[in-house]
């Protein structure tokens, strides 16, 4: 739908050329500060009125859910779907965004004995939807989370004995999957978001599949999905039906750009100043790539906003990214401060399943940071790339969740007919030594012949098996080895887990789990524009010659000592990031749990690290690099010329003989956290992989 006409306007904005934006931008550019503000984003609606906020009567509040409820349009569809589950042990059930799939349907079951003496479980491609569905639920049963109904998501686990429905990532399903192979503790199996495609749910159609065949009549599987993909789930689940859940509670409204827009970045600032300036209430969702991209629009926008005139509402601008401590994230979903409008700031994992309380508007930039691997090179990069049509409407529908809504799509609408109309199953383009390793763990040792919804390509799955070979985690039959088995328990990517396993045989466990534990929290080093060379000043203090990883290690081992007290003046004095760090000790302490379980050595190796940078060698060889006579380097594995990255401690250093993290491809390939080896480990401690190349 094109925009109407007196909102045309609206849309002109964004042509520079035209009046309305240069008006507008002036207006918004240059109006003195005359009392209009932007509220802390951590300010609660009571802090801002001075008031504590009086709750209404809970038996009312509970009355206006089961009311709310009952006019949801996936209710009129209820007896329809029980029936068919009566007679099909598979249902795909495809229904609006908004229908209600995700919060009612588990609790239709539930009420109609579907569960048995069992749980129901509803898996969620992410974490921060499989959390907030629960909680939401869990209101509407009029029990408290993690009773009745429970989540499960990596680190985290709300549910007691009493749980009846539980919300999950797909990811913790197939963890539980290792242990108990048939899903004893379901009866019911929801996966929900089904036209995501997620790796991870591509496994479980596969697995559940197999398991349903297996258990027989006491096992029901329910695929949802927002988009028309019923046809392939019905074709691949023997036996299964579909049924289809028509409307949507209220209508969202979808407005296009007149022409391209050049830096989706300014036109999404720009978009939202203009919702403040001339849409009614209503809070704001929009959609960007990334965590510094979001950090850069926040700023920006902070910047513009304190120059609104004080009629228009205050802004309340809050970030969204699956990076940010759950604390933060639940403000998100904490009404707006009063007489400001929240404005959430968010990657795609606001796009599915998640309704965010107040949000009338959603500004779709129209791009996503997408993992692709390139087997070529065989490292995977983060490419910002265009979003399919089943995104877009995924992103629009978060605006019409609880009274009609607003979608700004910043590009045309020719752009968006053009646009893939799904995004490519990732387990198409993604590195498949993990998938594969899982599935070996799930004693499905063909995985060649594995019944996959959709196979992926044959060579990324052969190169898969060399790696785990490479890596030791297969035998020379291509069955699981014990170290492969005790890979598969820990909750990292492969090479990773052999970094760990490697590190407790070779003496140095608590330092490869920092290591590890670092690398998989955020970047921790500040650089504050003002303060540039302050900060960088202060980082040397940590680096060591030996590498990143090294330098990595410092700063860990510097934080961990430290009092909650003394640690924020000392990373801010340090110019470090405290909620990295403090993610990273996190990260650490369940890594320790695991390596515990597997009854593995944790050892210190004290200020010797030779053996950490040993054990890095012993899962990082597909990236070692030997320099080059022009001070390149070449990776061995591929052949592939790359610099140092310049983040890098050792960038410029030139050492003879490295590994590294991962590969960045920007104007040129680069190698990011970097640690200098000894060229003779790589024959000792891969010979399997260097004898192959
Ligand atoms: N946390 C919440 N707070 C307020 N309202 C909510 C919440 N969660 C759900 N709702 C309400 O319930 C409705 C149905 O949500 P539900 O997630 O079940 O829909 P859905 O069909 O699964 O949509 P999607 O495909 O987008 O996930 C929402 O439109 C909203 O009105």
């Amino acid at each position: 739908m094109r925009c109407d006409k007196d909102k045309a306007t609206l849309w002109k904005a964004y042509d520079p050329s035209a009046d309305q934006y240069s008006t507008l931008f002036a207006t918004l550019r240059h109006v003195s500060c005359v009392g209009a503000h932007l509220v802390p984003a951590h300010t609660t609606a009571a802090e801002v009125m001075g008031n504590p906020v009086v709750p209404a009567h809970p038996k009312q509040r509970w009355q206006a859910l089961q009311d709310h409820r009952q006019q949801l349009p996936i209710w009129t569809a209820k007896e329809k779907l029980l029936a068919l589950l009566q007679r099909h042990q598979t249902v795909v059930l495809v229904g609006e965004t908004g229908s209600g799939k995700t919060t009612q349907v588990p609790q239709f079951l539930l009420e109609g004995g579907f569960a048995g003496e069992g749980m129901i479980a509803c898996t969620q491609p992410r974490r921060v939807a499989a959390i907030t569905v629960a909680k939401r639920v869990a209101q509407e049963q009029g029990v408290q989370p993690g009773t009745q109904v429970g989540y499960a998501v990596r680190f985290e686990d709300n549910t007691t004995a009493a749980t009846r429905i539980k919300y999950m990532t797909d990811g913790i399903l197939l963890r539980e999957a290792l242990l108990d192979p048939a899903l004893k503790r379901y009866q019911v199996v929801i996966v929900d978001e089904a036209h995501e495609r997620s790796v991870q749910s591509d496994l479980l159609f596969g697995l559940l599949k197999g398991i349903q065949a297996r258990r027989g009549h006491n096992f029901w599987l329910v695929i949802m999905s927002a988009t028309l993909v019923a046809a392939q789930f019905v074709g691949f689940f023997p036996g299964a039906a579909a049924t289809y859940v028509q409307g949507r509670q209220f209508p969202v409204q979808v407005f296009y750009t007149a022409s391209p827009e050049e830096h989706y970045v300014d036109a999404a600032v720009v978009a939202v100043l203009q919702v403040a300036v001339e849409e009614g209430a209503g809070d704001v969702l929009v959609f960007l790539t990334g965590q510094e991209e979001i950090e850069a629009v926040q700023r920006l926008l902070q910047d513009r906003a304190n120059q609104l005139p004080a009629k228009y509402q205050s802004l309340a601008i809050l970030p969204l990214f699956a990076a940010l401590p759950p604390d933060q994230q639940a403000r998100v979903f904490q009404p707006a401060p009063v007489g400001a409008r929240k404005v959430i700031l968010a990657t795609n994992i606001a796009e599915t399943s998640i309704t965010v309380p107040g949000v009338r508007f959603t500004i779709d930039t129209g791009f996503v940071k997408t993992r692709m691997y390139n087997a070529k090179v065989g490292a995977e990069s983060l490419t910002v790339t265009p979003i399919s049509q089943a995104q877009a409407r995924q992103r629009s529908g978060r605006a019409g969740r609880e009274a009609p809504g607003k979608a700004f799509r910043l590009y045309t609408e020719r752009s968006f007919r053009q646009l893939q109309p799904a995004s490519l199953p990732e387990i198409q383009r993604v590195d498949l030594a993990a998938v594969t390793l899982q599935l070996k763990a799930l004693g499905v040792d063909d995985v060649l012949g594995f019944d996959f919804l959709e196979r992926p390509p044959r060579a990324a799955l052969v190169r898969s098996l060399e790696e785990l070979l490479a890596l030791g985690a297969l035998d020379s039959n291509g069955r699981l080895s014990p170290l492969g088995r005790q890979m598969s328990r820990l909750p990292v990517e492969p090479q990773y887990a052999k970094v760990l396993v490697a590190a407790a045989h070779m003496g140095c466990s608590l330092e490869a789990l920092a290591v590890v534990a670092m690398a998989a929290s955020d970047q921790p080093f500040l650089l504050p524009r003002e303060s540039r060379e302050r900060a960088q000043e202060a980082h040397k203090r940590f680096a060591s010659g030996e590498g990143d990883h090294m330098t990595l290690l410092a700063v860990f081992q510097a934080f961990h000592g430290l009092q909650q007290t003394s640690s924020e003046q000392w990373c801010h004095d340090n110019f470090l990031s405290r909620r990295a760090l403090c993610k990273a000790v996190d990260i650490y302490s369940q890594l320790l749990e695991n390596i515990k379980a597997l009854g593995l050595p944790l050892l210190s190796c004290g200020s010797d690290t030779t053996p950490v940078r040993r054990a890095l060698t012993s899962g990082l060889f597909k990236h070692a690099a030997k320099r080059h006579t022009d001070g390149t380097y070449k990776v061995l594995a591929s052949s592939q010329m790359v610099a140092l990255h310049p983040s890098s401690v050792l960038c410029g250093k030139r050492p003879p003989c490295c590994v590294f993290s991962e590969l960045v491809c920007t104007t040129r390939a680069y190698a990011r956290q970097v640690t200098v080896i000894d060229s003779a480990w790589l024959a000792e401690l891969a010979p399997a992989f260097f004898s192959m190349h």
